[in-house]
């Protein structure tokens, strides 16, 4: 059967599969060896979203986590040929299973797939113009085609703020930041996962630094800002993908509200650390 035609039910129905596949492999290898279902996970979903977007979208360029050069921060002085997606119009950034480590825990469903599709005459925030992220252990699917709605006040406490933040590579400053807001920290696997749960009104941010990169974010935030909600730099300034060098260290994505609140905090806890 086709896929569907426009990009963003194209992102969604590929998300969906790959994520289908992650599921079958979790259940085929099992946990007993956490490092081969890693790297199981990692090159199905990547072969499959290759194999698809080749087929389906084959004028466009891609960026995915798993692809050998991906990490290289092109420069012109290195002599060597700029990557194809520096030039092209529409470049698909991907990220075939985020939250490889939830993924191979037992029982965790904070694992994802992103596929966003940046296009460089877009008019959308951060030219991301489509953008899917499926939670297969969670049963959803969360896309731009058709945006979840605004989320409802988190589940927390009155005038507590529910931060999310990773639990194995939280930023330093990251326990005075809560403390400076009061916010209670809620630890989880997975950008993808963090985001949904802040589109789904579970916590009301995200804010992450010290390490990332494009393929990392550029799906959940093309859905977040579909939904409206605030997506940027930890410094306030514009997330940018597609660029020469694919790291995009830190962000904040969080409801429109607490904007311009936790992004003068940042500026305080930053400048100290
Ligand atoms: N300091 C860091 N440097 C590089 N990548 C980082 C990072 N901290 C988090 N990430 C990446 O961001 C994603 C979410 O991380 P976390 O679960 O810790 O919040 C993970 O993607 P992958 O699982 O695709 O590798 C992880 O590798
Ligand atoms: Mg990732």
């Amino acid at each position: 059967m086709n896929p569907p035609v426009g990009d963003g039910a194209f992102a969604r129905w590929l998300a969906e599969r790959a994520g289908r596949l992650l599921l079958e492999v979790r259940a085929e290898l099992g946990h007993a060896d956490p490092a081969a279902l890693k790297a199981a996970g990692d090159k199905r979903a990547h072969d499959l979203l290759r194999t698809e977007l080749g087929r389906w979208r084959p004028a466009d360029a891609v960026l995915s986590e798993e692809d050998d050069e991906a990490r290289r921060a092109w420069a012109e002085a290195s002599g060597l040929p700029a990557p194809s997606r520096l030039t092209a119009d529409r470049v698909w950034i991907v990220d075939p299973l985020d939250g490889t480590r939830e993924y191979s825990e037992q029982g965790r469903a904070d694992w994802a797939v992103h596929v966003a599709l940046w296009a460089r005459n877009g008019s959308t925030p951060h030219r991301l113009v489509a953008g899917a992220v499926a939670l297969p252990a969670q049963h959803r699917v969360l896309a731009t085609d058709n945006p979840p709605g605004y989320p409802p006040m988190s589940s927390g406490a009155a005038g507590v703020i529910r931060l999310a933040a990773s639990r194995s590579r939280p930023p330093a400053f990251l326990t005075g930041l809560a403390e400076d807001v009061g916010a209670e920290l809620v630890p989880m696997g997975s950008a993808g996962a963090k985001i949904a749960a802040v589109i789904s009104g579970e916590v009301d941010a995200y804010v992450h630094a010290g390490g990332q990169y494009e393929w990392d974010s550029a799906a959940p935030v093309a859905v977040a800002t579909a939904t409206g909600l605030h997506a940027s730099r930890i410094d306030g300034s514009t997330l940018q993908y597609n660029e020469a060098d694919p790291r995009l260290p830190d962000l904040v994505v969080c409801r429109k509200d607490l904007a311009s609140r936790l992004l003068a905090a940042l500026q305080r806890h930053i400048r100290v650390t």
